[in-house]
């Protein structure tokens, strides 16, 4: 369960750069949900995925994350609540070290233990069934270097990294926006498959409306730092992408031109 209560955000105070990039956010995301995240550019969308996991501090208002009042934690002392998948497919791994090694740090994310503890023989069949399940036949290629692998395959692999060590809260950031169609279609399904499976409550930044409408249960809609749109259910089923689309239409009173909104 993540709660975010009266959340305010803002970058550089009292300068000449001030940026309040969150303002007064409300809600509250069940045990098990899966949300998506949908905004124009510049929404506050990455402000709000960074205050949850500690990388950007919230300037007014509290998170709590399950039972964990996580306001004034510092990213490092969430990471045992807190896994997130990034849009580069390059940021969430150490390309020079092997999958195995990546799992292993994977593993230990929160805890204090080493890496060599981290790769004993049970992680080791526990890394290889769970790169197996994603089909790929990475499973021989454990002792590869992560930076070999093709963007698709290192976001999977990311997706197992994030989910193995446990965790109460699952971060998407666009993580399927730098691949290509079929791929980002791969890692969407792994994403549901893995969410459904663990029962991860989870928040998923999309800049696509068919992603926002077709991944989990819910989808928020934020207009500059605010939530202009919370739906679910009938109301949620009942929607289609030109709905959407016309309702970011209304909030942003322009015109959309980027048709990647429309896939
Ligand atoms: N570290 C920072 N310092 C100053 N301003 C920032 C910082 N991070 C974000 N901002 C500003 O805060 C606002 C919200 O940014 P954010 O990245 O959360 O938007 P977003 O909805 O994720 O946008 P996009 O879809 O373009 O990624 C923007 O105006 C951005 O320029």
């Amino acid at each position: 369960m993540i709660r975010v209560s009266h959340l305010g955000v803002t970058f550089n105070p009292g300068t000449p750069l001030e940026k309040r990039a969150l303002n007064g956010v409300d809600f509250t995301v069940e045990p098990g949900e899966f949300v998506t995240l949908i905004g124009s550019n510049g929404a506050g969308k990455s402000t709000l995925l960074g205050a949850v996991a500690g990388d950007v501090m919230a300037s007014e208002g509290s998170i709590v994350i399950g039972e964990t009042d996580v306001t004034r934690r510092a990213a490092a002392r969430r990471a045992g609540l807190v896994a997130r998948v990034f849009q580069d497919p390059l940021a969430g791994s150490c390309g020079t070290l092997s999958i195995e090694e990546n799992l292993a740090l994977a593993a230990a994310r929160g805890r204090s233990r080493g890496l060599a503890s981290a790769l004993s023989r049970s992680r080791r069949t526990l890394f290889r069934e769970r790169i197996a399940e994603l089909g790929l036949g990475l499973e021989n290629r454990l002792e590869d270097q992560m930076g070999l692998l093709s963007g698709g395959q290192r976001q999977a692999v990311s997706l197992v990294m994030a989910t193995l060590a446990g965790c109460e809260v699952l971060l998407l950031d666009e993580h399927t926006a730098a691949l290509d169609p079929h791929m980002a279609a791969f890692v969407l399904e792994l994403t549901c498959r893995f969410q459904a499976e663990l029962g991860l409550t989870t928040l998923m930044v999309t800049h696509s409306m068919r992603q926002a409408l077709d991944a989990g249960t819910r989808t928020v809609m934020l207009h500059e730092g605010r939530i202009v749109l919370d739906v679910k259910g009938d109301e949620r089923k009942g929607l289609g992408v030109d709905d959407l689309v016309d309702m970011f239409r209304k909030v942003r009173g322009q015109e959309i031109e980027d048709d990647a909104l429309l896939l």
